[in-house]
């Protein structure tokens, strides 16, 4: 019996606790996720902060301008009323300062500065971004380039993340070429080209082509990676991957062999099968090691519907990434499924998903040219879907 397909993602997602938190340098921690808050360590600004080129002023004009700061210098010493103080921006505001005048607003009358100081403007006051200790960005979030910005103006060197799953792809069938026209009876790996990148938030470790044979799998599946990828063996312990990624063998012709190699190895399957279309042989699987097996379809199309479903959110667990709320657009009448949920390539404009067709389970041609898959249930008429970014995602 075929899971329902948000039931199936949700298991994907629930299958996986994150993987070890690391710290790292800021610049080596962009696309992972938080492991903890991110927690100002100084206030910002630290001090009264001129917004403005121009003077400090304290007290009704006119004034006599009594020193000069800049950026970078320390805070000056008190302003009296009546006094002045040349600011860039940026530069500590002088202690007493009520106002900072823009220079383009002021005029010279001998030794004396003229012009209209409005209290409190163009003063950054400390603070007013953020005080020390105050929660910035939660744990959990993805560790974009303004994040790794804002932690570096928050005070810090390092960050705490989740470290990225590593993951060894295996494609199968003695049919696939790897270079070359397809011919008769032979066809183009188009998966395993596919693949790296759909692999947002992991590390590939490499790809092995396998022909149709269970002892093979079997090896491919409970080998050290570095047997299989001796380029690796410099790192072997950190080669270990979290998640092997099968691409074809999930059916039941006498050369799919992953369910009864699965069998064999004692894993648990989690998912076996999933109504949706394309792509309802779909597998996720946990060995007795506690690593993953996700087996894509062999058709194309089909295998990237299983990236969508199963792999994705399998990943972002053990990322550690939080869910995100779902994107919508309005989808019309695309003929849905009476029982199984239809993956539907689409361009959107604006709010509206429009399908883009060649959407067979054989051919990426639709994946190809669609910024996005559309994820249609059962029985759907028109209305709001949700709709599942076809690239790989940030
Ligand atoms: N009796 C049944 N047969 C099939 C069923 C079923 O329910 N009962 N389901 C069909 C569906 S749906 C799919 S999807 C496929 C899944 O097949 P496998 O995962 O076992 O994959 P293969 O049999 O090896 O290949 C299927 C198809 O895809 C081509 N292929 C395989 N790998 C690649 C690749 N890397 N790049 C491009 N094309 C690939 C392969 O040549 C076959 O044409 O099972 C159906 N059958
Ligand atoms: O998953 Mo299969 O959906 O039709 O090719």
């Amino acid at each position: 019996m075929n899971m329902p397909w948000t039931l199936a993602r949700q298991t994907a997602r629930d299958a996986a606790k994150p993987l070890d938190a690391i710290e790292l340098a800021l610049p080596s921690a962009v696309g992972l996720a938080l492991a903890s808050a991110v927690r100002a360590l100084a206030s910002q600004p630290t001090c009264d902060t001129s917004a403005m080129d121009g003077f400090a002023v304290a007290g009704p004009g006119p004034w006599t301008v009594v020193g000069r700061v800049a950026a970078g210098d320390p805070v000056p010493g008190p302003l009296a009323v009546g006094e002045a103080f040349g600011v860039a921006t940026g530069a500590p505001v002088p202690e007493g300062s009520e106002a900072v005048v823009p220079v383009e607003l002021c005029s010279a009358d001998g030794a004396l500065l003229i012009a209209e100081a409005l209290p409190g403007k163009h003063i950054r006051r400390r603070g007013e971004d953020w005080s020390a200790g105050d929660e910035l960005v939660p744990a959990g979030s993805r560790i974009t380039p303004a994040v790794l910005g804002l932690a570096a103006a928050a005070g810090h060197d390092t960050l705490l993340a989740h470290r990225r799953p590593r993951v060894a792809v295996i494609v199968t069938g003695d049919e696939l070429l790897h270079a070359g026209p397809p011919r008769p009876g032979r066809v183009r790996d188009a998966i395993g080209p596919m693949l790296p990148g759909l692999l947002h938030n992991a590390d590939l470790l490499g790809t092995t082509h396998l022909r149709d044979d269970p002892d093979a799998l079997a090896d491919a599946l409970t080998s050290d990676r570095a047997a299989l990828m001796p380029e690796l063996t410099d790192a072997l312990t950190s080669n270990q991957a979290d998640v092997l990624i099968t691409c074809g063998a999930t059916s039941v012709g006498p050369a799919d062999h992953l369910r009864r190699v699965l069998a064999n190895l004692s894993a648990e399957v989690l998912v076996s099968g999933v109504a949706c279309r394309p792509g309802h042989p779909m597998l996720l699987a946990v060995l007795p090691d506690g690593r993953f097996v996700v087996g894509l379809p062999g058709n194309p199309f089909a295998a990237h519907a299983a990236v969508l479903t199963l792999l994705h959110p399998l990943l972002d667990a053990l990322g550690g990434h939080t869910t995100n709320p779902p994107v919508t657009a309005w989808l019309g009448d695309v003929n849905a499924h009476p029982r199984d949920t239809r993956l539907v390539p689409v361009t959107r404009s604006g709010a509206l998903a429009v399908p883009v067709g060649h959407d067979r389970p054989g051919s990426l041609w639709g994946a190809a040219l669609a910024d996005a898959v559309a994820v249609v249930p059962p029985g759907h008429r028109g209305g709001e879907v949700e709709v599942l970014t076809c690239g790989s995602a940030s």
